[in-house]
């Protein structure tokens, strides 16, 4: 297919590299007007300056970009990987993507991101599903530029400190750049206002770790994963960048999991 990526970051570094190896073309680069760099014919700074005959649109750059550059993407009919969950959070956002791709025809497909064990929570959502919890769990460094830093001395913590409890809605829409994973896990199960979500600053550990534990008509689930984080930024899994490239993989297929 014939790619354009939002973003320049840690994730989007890690997609642009593989998509030659999974068959891809990177034919665009959307930065912010600012940012274009004269010296690539790649990068461009706005949906306009798209070139003809893209095929996918690959969001990398978070909540902002999503909610600001999607809906017109997907009016003019491209479909969207993205890894910006929970930006969905935001039900205005979300209202005027519904609306942009169902005037476009076009899908807006998110990423399962830093997390696995989606498709389980959403066959037991059929159930229905009685309760879903996550925790996200990082080192200090992982919740740098974050609302932690209001509660916390990151940078002085020895012991494992929980600095926000509440609903998937409530940790997505403080934490745009972390809460990705529990915005994610309530689209999979039960809901932004019913996933209860605590985060945490954990001083002993050296992975991003994300636990989800559900009950329901189906039994009982758990899942842990212990997430190596890219070495451009803390914060963001290398899980959550593999996640766009399967998931342009498995649209690709005749035959999909
Ligand atoms: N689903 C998941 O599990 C995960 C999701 N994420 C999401 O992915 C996002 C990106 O992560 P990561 O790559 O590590 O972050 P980085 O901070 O390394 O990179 C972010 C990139 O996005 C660009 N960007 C941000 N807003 C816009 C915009 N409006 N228009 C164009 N470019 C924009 C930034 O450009 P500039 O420098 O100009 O701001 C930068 O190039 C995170 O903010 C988070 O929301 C992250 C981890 C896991
Ligand atoms: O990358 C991770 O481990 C999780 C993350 O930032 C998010 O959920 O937004």
């Amino acid at each position: 297919m014939k790619i354009a990526v939002i973003g320049t970051g840690a994730i989007a570094q890690f997609v642009q590299r593989m998509l030659p190896e999974h068959g891809h073309e990177l034919a665009a680069i959307l930065v912010r007007p600012h940012r274009v760099d004269p010296k690539s014919p790649k990068s461009v700074g706005s949906v306009d300056d798209l070139p003809a005959g893209i095929e996918m649109v690959l969001d990398c750059a978070g909540h902002e970009a999503l909610a600001g550059l999607g809906p017109d993407i997907l009016a003019r009919g491209l479909d969207i990987i993205s890894v910006s969950a929970g930006a969905l959070a935001d039900q205005q956002v979300s209202d005027r993507l519904d609306r942009a791709a169902r005037k476009g025809g076009a899908r807006l497909h998110l990423a399962s991101g830093a997390i696995g064990g989606l498709d389980c929570l959403s066959a037991a959502a059929v159930g229905p599903l009685k309760s879903v919890t996550y925790v996200g769990r990082k080192p200090p460094a992982g919740w740098k530029g974050s609302l932690a830093e209001h509660s916390l001395d990151l940078g002085n913590i020895t012991a494992a400190e929980t600095h926000f409890q509440g609903s998937a809605r409530e940790a997505a829409l403080a934490y745009p750049k972390n809460a990705n994973v529990a915005a994610a896990v309530a689209l999979a199960g039960v809901g932004f206002d019913n996933t209860q979500v605590r985060l945490i600053a954990d001083p002993t550990i050296h992975k991003n770790i994300h636990e989800v534990e559900a009950e329901g008509d189906f039994g009982t689930f758990q899942f842990r994963i212990s997430g190596t984080a890219l070495p451009d930024n803390p914060r963001s899994s290398a899980l959550a960048a593999m996640s766009v490239l399967s998931k342009l993989d498995q649209l690709c297929k005749p035959i999909v999991l």
